[in-house]
């Protein structure tokens, strides 16, 4: 299976190139060159199998014959054995015809460790049979960071530098990422916001002779095998609630557009998807995109589901290469007027295709507190901040079509946000045993300018430390 880029002007590359890749050398994103079917009856086959069987089945056409069958089967199936829950991602009912996909039951407490467990190893295999050492760079709002880390971490051939917001992610979400002691491990506080992270880390990938020498490689959503891994929770969770013989709508809690994005490709697989709700917080870009067919940067708000606190979502680009008929040429144009101008505009055509599988609704601060104190007077059931945007964004689907079920993504685990989900619940919610004493572990973390030189230097001196060390 063949991968191109969305701005055409990077070669195209197999399964294992793309995924060390990171982003396209021609500042793109890898996106494949060709849907796998699934038939019905793959579809309905899918019931009663455990969730790793059900991720070797969705995500093995891509990975084609490029990791061996039985590696790749040993992978994942050690990836979910970190899950605390049998069912990996549990769907549990909240209301009538109302459910939450709980995608938080992995190690650090949010749905990037669906993903995240499996990209370690796959890359962790990939760079052993090349004999290869990369530099991970990655940007976070606090999940993917954390997450990336605790896959890598001690990783022989890998060293990871994470870019976070300084100030402005949750507690639990730094300390996860500052108290891990292996010396591969690196947390860097930018003093910035979220954008300014990711544009940094786009730079690092830009500047090809700062690449080349590192070996860069990137885990966040802009790599493809992060989307293909979240493929399988939308045909296990739409399974279990009676697919293929029935359409189930989502609801996705979004920033970078990368887990719903996920859905799209499900539905374009062949799962008899329904809406696929784009729920944002007071950070509305892409809700007011849909609405008006111009995407506009306003400067980001801060908000109790800082994950989400995002402006520029990296994976709307593979949306708009698609709705523009793959018109890698259109992207261009668009991503260009959004580094000169912060805006593009999206052509009528395209908006028309975006509409038809995409709906999107905002839900600000007021609503966020309203709808965790609602779920949890009448269902008994905690919602982190994140969750309950997907949930209240989730019951407006419902109300216009109360036949079609309605999945929540459930994001991330109530215990990662505790202040937001006290003040909405008085409840405080308890982490995990296996994270019981994470706020008394010690903290090691840089902080950094909001400076790509700067960051270049750290990443380059920290990076040649380790490969002497390893050598
Ligand atoms: C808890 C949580 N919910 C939702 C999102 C949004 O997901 P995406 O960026 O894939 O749209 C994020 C961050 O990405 C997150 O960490
Ligand atoms: N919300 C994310 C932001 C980065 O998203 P990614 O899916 O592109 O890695 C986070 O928690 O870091």
């Amino acid at each position: 299976m063949l991968h191109v880029s969305t701005r055409g002007e990077a070669p195209a590359l197999g399964f294992a190139d793309a995924l060390l890749a990171g982003l396209a050398r021609d500042g793109g994103l890898y996106w494949p060159q060709d849907w796998p079917e699934f038939s019905a009856d793959a579809v309905a086959g899918l019931a009663g199998v455990s969730y790793a069987e059900a991720a070797r089945r969705v995500i093995g056409p891509f990975v084609g014959g490029e990791v061996e069958p039985g590696a790749f089967a040993r992978m994942v199936d050690d990836a979910y054995a970190t899950f605390r829950h049998p069912a990996v991602c549990p769907l549990t009912q909240i209301g009538d015809n109302l459910f939450v996909l709980e995608l938080f039951h992995g190690p650090t407490l949010a749905f990037k460790d669906v993903a995240m467990q499996l990209l370690g190893r796959l890359m962790d295999h990939v760079l052993e049979q090349r004999g290869q050492r990369a530099t991970i760079v990655g940007a976070t709002s606090g999940d993917t960071g954390s997450a990336a880390i605790e896959a890598f971490r001690g990783r022989e051939r890998v060293d990871i530098f994470i870019l976070y917001p300084h100030g402005r992610v949750s507690e639990v979400q730094r300390r996860q990422m500052t108290t891990v002691g292996d010396a591969n491990v690196h947390a860097i506080a930018v003093e910035g916001d979220f954008d300014d992270c990711q544009a940094l880390v786009k730079a690092m990938f830009n500047h090809h002779r700062f690449r080349d020498e590192m070996g860069l490689s990137g885990v966040n959503s802009i790599n493809w095998a992060r989307i293909v891994a979240q493929v399988v929770y939308y045909f296990t969770a739409a399974v279990s609630l009676g697919a293929p013989h029935r359409e189930v709508s989502f609801s996705t809690p979004t920033g970078n557009f990368g887990d719903v994005l996920a859905g799209w490709v499900a539905k374009r697989m062949g799962l008899p998807v329904g809406r696929l709700n784009v729920a944002t917080n007071a950070n509305d870009i892409l809700a007011r995109a849909l609405a008006t067919g111009r995407y506009e940067v306003t400067g980001v708000t801060p908000t109790t589901s800082p994950s989400m606190d995002i402006q520029v979502s990296s994976n709307f680009e593979r949306a708009l290469f698609e709705a523009h008929g793959r018109d890698a040429a259109a992207v261009r144009r668009m991503m260009a007027s959004l580094g000169q101008s912060r805006a593009f505009e999206i052509a009528p055509g395209a908006l028309a295709a975006l509409r038809a599988d995409f709906s999107a609704g905002t839900v600000r601060e007021d609503a966020v507190a309203a709808e965790m104190r609602r779920t949890w007077t009448q269902a008994g059931y905690l919602l982190d901040p994140h969750t309950a945007v997907g949930v209240a964004s989730g019951r407006d689907l419902l109300a216009a079509d109360p036949a079609t079920p309605v999945v929540a993504l459930g994001t991330a685990h109530p215990a990662k946000f505790p202040d937001a989900v006290r003040a909405a619940t008085g409840v405080s919610p308890a982490l995990p045993a296996h994270l019981a004493d994470l706020l008394e572990r010690p903290e090691r973390f840089s902080v950094l300018p909001n400076d790509q030189a700067a960051i270049e230097r750290f990443v380059s001196e920290r990076g040649r430390a380790a490969r002497k060390g390893a050598a």
